[in-house]
């Protein structure tokens, strides 16, 4: 029998810029409020200036949040043979330290599964998974919604319809990020344990709830990463790659990643947006102010997907779809 061996642990770490220096907290986190009615001027520019917000008041129960991390938290803490029942992600299912399929390692282990009705999940997830993805997605086609509104778009559902078609293509996942003792030995040499490397999700838009560990960090224009403080109470909303295109540019998608914390487990739970497969990805005409023409060549999502399900983490996947222009 051949042992499968772990990826070496070098493959684990990012050199940081500066090392000995503390992670910078976002100075100002876009932060909206669904709850009040001036969050769409809010929402647009924390789309097009960040790619990524914080959102209160969301309208989500607590019990339906709490069931599910109780449901995760029993899932990551059975035996690993057992959880090794539910893998390997091809493309739904468990897995442990390896990343999509193309090379990529980090500090984690997730389930990924598919937002389908009648898909299959391990035991004890159908319900709670399909309970908390609903509400998710109200909410995130709620954001949608408000957003259409705010850019004169027509029908207000232009976006939020491709998330609520039967067809949509929508991920849901767990990650579980273990800590990592040896953390602050590695920090003083200017090293970071990665949990989950850079990269943009290819999706329109990701809903992200996490529990109170730190972990996530976004990449600003300026080139610096700086890290999310937590918050199990919010969500926190990335414009995806499609979302991007959509837009024609307007909105980015955030570059975002996941350091490994020294002493307390990291749990989020992440749903991905999507089109249905068929779905044309293109800058929405309504949006085009005069002799504007698309930033990108015209395709797919399924098209899309299959082009970036090749691609390694951190790889500018948009670029291959970028119309190349003359200066
Ligand atoms: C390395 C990869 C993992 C990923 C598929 C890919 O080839 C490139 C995109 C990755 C990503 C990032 C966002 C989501 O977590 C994800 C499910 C997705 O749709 O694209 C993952 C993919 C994955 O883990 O399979
Ligand atoms: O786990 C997190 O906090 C973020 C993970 C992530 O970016 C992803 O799964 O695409
Ligand atoms: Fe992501």
């Amino acid at each position: 029998m051949v042992a499968l061996s772990n990826p070496p642990m070098e493959q684990f770490f990012v050199k940081t810029t500066k090392p000995n220096t503390k992670p910078i907290i976002i100075p100002d986190i876009p932060l909206i409020d669904l709850s009040k009615p001036e969050s769409k001027q809010h929402l647009v520019k924390a789309c097009q200036d960040f790619g990524f917000f914080k959102v209160v008041n969301h309208g989500v129960p607590a019990k339906f949040i709490n069931k599910l991390e109780l449901e995760a938290v029993k899932f990551f803490s059975s035996p690993l043979s057992v959880k090794e029942k539910s893998g390997p992600p091809d493309p739904f299912g468990y897995g442990n330290k390896s990343i999509g399929t193309n090379g990529d390692v980090g500090w984690v282990e997730y389930l990924l599964l598919n937002t389908k009705p009648e898909s299959d999940y391990p035991e004890n997830f159908r319900g709670v998974v399909n309970d908390y993805v609903s509400l998710v997605k109200k909410m995130a086609c709620e954001i949608m919604e408000l957003l259409a509104d705010e850019m004169k778009l027509q029908p207000r559902n232009v976006f939020s319809k491709l998330l609520m078609d039967e067809e949509s293509d929508s991920v849901f996942r767990l990650n579980h990020y273990p800590p990592f003792p040896e953390i602050q030995e590695n920090e003083r040499n200017g090293r970071k344990l990665v949990g989950f490397g850079e990269h943009t999700d290819p999706q329109i838009i990701s809903v992200l709830r996490s529990n109170n560990t730190s972990g996530l960090e976004i990449f600003l224009r300026d080139g610096s990463w700086v890290s999310v403080p937590p918050d199990s109470e919010s969500f926190f909303i990335n414009v995806g790659d499609s979302l991007q295109v959509m837009t024609n540019g307007r909105f980015k998608s955030v570059k975002h990643r996941v350091v490994a914390n020294g002493r307390k487990s990291r749990m989020s739970m992440i749903y991905f947006g999507g089109p249905p497969l068929s779905e044309k990805i293109a800058p929405l005409p309504s949006l085009m102010q005069g002799e504007e023409g698309s930033l990108y060549k015209e395709f797919t999502w399924f098209e899309y997907k299959k082009s970036a399900y090749k691609t390694r983490l951190s790889d500018n996947r948009l670029g291959l779809f970028e119309k190349i222009t003359a200066s």
